[in-house]
């Protein structure tokens, strides 16, 4: 299920082969292979797999033990002074002055950058409007969120990176970020993010990686994750008792029929057109009248489930 990004063609603006990073003993990532085309990237993965890690290599933080890391394609360590100015960074509360007042240092950066974004309309954007003037350290854990954004963007990046961007955000700070992330796809800005939250990464990104123990293991548009990692479920109610055994028989040999509770059955198995009618034609045959007939796509956290065994957040 491996598939090369969204943006066919395109030059990728990462590309990561055979990445080995370890702490100690532990094998944080392990000869991982992942290629990020323009647009949004999502990183998913359990607790502890490594997705931290793979970002911080790619803004050049971490130096990995084997393996090649390009970052629109430059090493990110060894010329780090060339990629700098063209990616952004969402740093961690560590990375800012305590004292500083947010619209200033968003205005002071801004002027280093050639082609800043409009720093009254950003502020305005992630609603920091009413704390432009209160120093960093008095931001609550939100705000100084949407600053640490903010400043990652403020230069206009051609790459911006951020490590769980709406983690501990209320729903309409979440939302203003999705909003701000998706003008500046528009824009030109590709994005690669890590996120706990499936929503997250069906809303935004062209592009969804799987990190499972150090690796990537699928990779596609959300689309293509969900329609190839499992298999979709149909459900309907009629009059209790029918006979799936006869069902089963019409049906192809890698279904499944089951009476979940009296008069609600499930068909799973590959749901296509042809299979939803032979279910309603068999109904006909036998005088029922399904109620209530529904296909489930599953999601991307089904598909997660599937390959990872894992919940998101462990
Ligand atoms: N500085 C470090 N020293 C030792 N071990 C580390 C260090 N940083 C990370 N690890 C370990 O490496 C593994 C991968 O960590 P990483 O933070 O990259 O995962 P993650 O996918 O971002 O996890 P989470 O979703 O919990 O943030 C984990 O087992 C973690 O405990």
């Amino acid at each position: 299920m491996h598939s090369e990004p969204a943006a066919v063609g395109a030059a990728p603006v990462v590309r990561l082969r055979g990445v080995v990073k370890r702490y100690g003993a532990k094998t944080a990532v392990d000869r991982l292979d992942l290629t990020a085309g323009p647009g949004i990237t999502a990183v998913l993965g359990p607790n502890g797999a490594g997705k931290s890690t793979t970002v911080e290599i790619c803004e050049g933080y971490r130096r990995p033990e084997a393996g090649t890391a390009e970052v629109l394609g430059l090493d990110p360590v060894r010329e780090a002074a060339a990629l700098r100015p063209r990616i952004g960074v969402m740093l961690q509360s560590g990375g800012v002055y305590s004292g500083a007042r947010a619209e200033e240092m968003l205005r002071h950066l801004a002027k280093l950058h050639a082609h800043p974004l409009d720093v009254s309309a950003l502020i305005e954007r992630l609603g920091l409007g009413s704390c432009g003037r209160t120093p960093y350290r008095r931001l609550s854990g939100g705000q100084q969120q949407r600053l640490a954004l903010a400043l990652a963007v403020v230069g206009r990046p051609e790459l911006v990176f951020l490590d769980e961007p709406t983690a501990g955000l209320d729903p309409q700070a979440r939302r203003a970020t999705w909003e701000l992330l998706r003008e500046l796809r528009a824009d030109g800005v590709s994005a690669l993010l890590t996120t706990h939250f499936m929503d997250e990464a069906e809303e935004l990104a062209d592009d969804v990686a799987i990190i499972d123990a150090g690796r990537v293991i699928a990779q596609g548009t959300p689309e293509e994750l969900c329609r190839g990692g499992a298999e979709n479920t149909l459900r309907f109610t009629g009059r209790p008792g029918l006979d799936l055994h006869s069902l089963l028989k019409a049906l192809p040999a890698d279904s499944a029929a089951a009476e979940l509770s009296p008069g609600s059955y499930r068909v799973s198995g590959k749901v296509d057109p042809q299979l939803l009618a032979t279910v309603t034609s068999w109904c006909a045959q036998h005088g029922v009248m399904p109620d209530r007939l529904s296909v489930e796509r599953h999601s991307l956290e089904d598909v997660f489930l599937e390959l990872t065994g894992k919940e998101l957040r462990g």
